[in-house]
């Protein structure tokens, strides 16, 4: 079913340097969270802090009544079994094959049987469409196919919450939006809580239930997809849209007279929004909510052509 992660107050530094502040936001069970934010802006030192790896410095995250910032080592360590991660670069044993790769978390961290470490592994082989290739080394095999390798380890266990860092990083538009269609079908099939980390503006603005930003040391906003496709805030609207006129320089923030000097530049006007990424089979997921029915519901007018079917190429969706 998935778990709700619920972040209060979180706040992380190294040393001196303050990575982001004061972060709150819950992660519904269940649904699909796409976390973005300029590059260095601390998303993968987030996604760490989630799972533990990282100790925050002030405020809590709440799983299933546990609060991993303060926790025991013996509570994190159960905590952690619910999780799955996809690292970037699928994190294979390059001297192992897929199969034994796949394998690896069933063998360390339960007591099934050869046969059913098996069947686990080729269900989950099938699931990401690997079949045929678990003899392969990682060395052999695409990014494609090792980002599925990898997808695959992250889901033996059967986790409730999925962390991808960065899943398209790598991959060709049509690799990208394979894996896009992979990651909803599965959110589909096993309705695990999903948060991925990506800079693809097309994933964020058609893949996920929900959206957050990080920038400038902060969450600059948290919520439904089209809310903030549908947001004028200058940070939101700029990077959801590759602008180069907003908040965010080329160094991450904009000085005072660079602001200054764009002041009367016109914005252009916000695209519309495309439809969410429907499973493949055709039927919606339990989080899946109606095209428009957030804007509906807060007196929001969509940018024109949004929510059309045929809008899909100039979205590239
Ligand atoms: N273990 C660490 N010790 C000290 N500083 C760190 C550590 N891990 C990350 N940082 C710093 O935290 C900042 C944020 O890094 P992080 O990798 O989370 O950014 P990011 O948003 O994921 O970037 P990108 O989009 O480029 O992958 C960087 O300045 C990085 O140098």
């Amino acid at each position: 079913m998935g778990v709700e992660i619920k972040v209060d107050g979180l706040t992380k530094s190294f040393g001196k340097q303050v990575i982001w502040g004061d972060v709150s936001l819950t992660i519904p069970a269940g649904e699909i969270c796409v976390m973005l934010g300029p590059s260095g802006t601390g998303k993968s030192v987030f996604l760490k802090t989630l799972i533990g790896l990282l100790k925050p410095d002030k405020g809590s995250i709440v799983i299933e009544g546990t609060d991993i910032a303060t926790c025991s080592e013996r509570q994190l360590y159960e905590i952690r079994k619910l999780f799955g991660v996809l690292f970037q670069d699928g994190a294979m044993f390059g001297s192992m094959n897929l199969y034994d790769n796949v394998a690896f978390p069933l063998r360390e961290h339960t007591r099934k049987s050869e046969s059913e470490v098996r069947d686990v592994v080729m269900e989950k082989m099938e699931l990401v469409g690997l079949v045929g290739a678990e003899d392969k080394l990682p060395g052999e095999i695409s990014g494609g196919m090792r980002k599925r390798a990898g997808l695959a380890r992250a889901l033996v266990l059967d986790p409730e919450i999925v962390l991808f860092d960065e899943p398209d990083s790598g991959l060709d538009p049509v690799r990208t939006s394979f894996l896009n269609q992979l990651i909803v079908d599965l959110n589909a099939q096993i309705d695990a809580t999903f948060l991925i980390v990506t800079h693809d503006i097309n994933t964020a603005r058609t893949v996920p239930d929900n959206i957050g930003l990080l920038f400038h040391r902060h969450l600059a906003m948290f919520g439904p997809r089209e809310m903030l496709l549908s947001s004028e805030e200058p940070v939101v609207r700029q990077f959801l849209n590759a602008q180069r006129i907003g908040p965010i320089g080329m160094s991450e923030e904009k000085d005072a007279d660079e602001l200054e000097a764009e002041k009367d530049q016109e914005l252009p006007a916000l695209p519309p929004i495309p439809l969410q990424l429907e499973p493949s089979n055709g039927v919606a997921r339990r989080s899946q909510r109606p095209p428009g029915e957030w804007c509906r519901e807060h007196g929001v007018t969509p940018p024109p052509g949004s929510f059309e079917e045929n809008m899909s190429m100039a979205t590239g969706a």
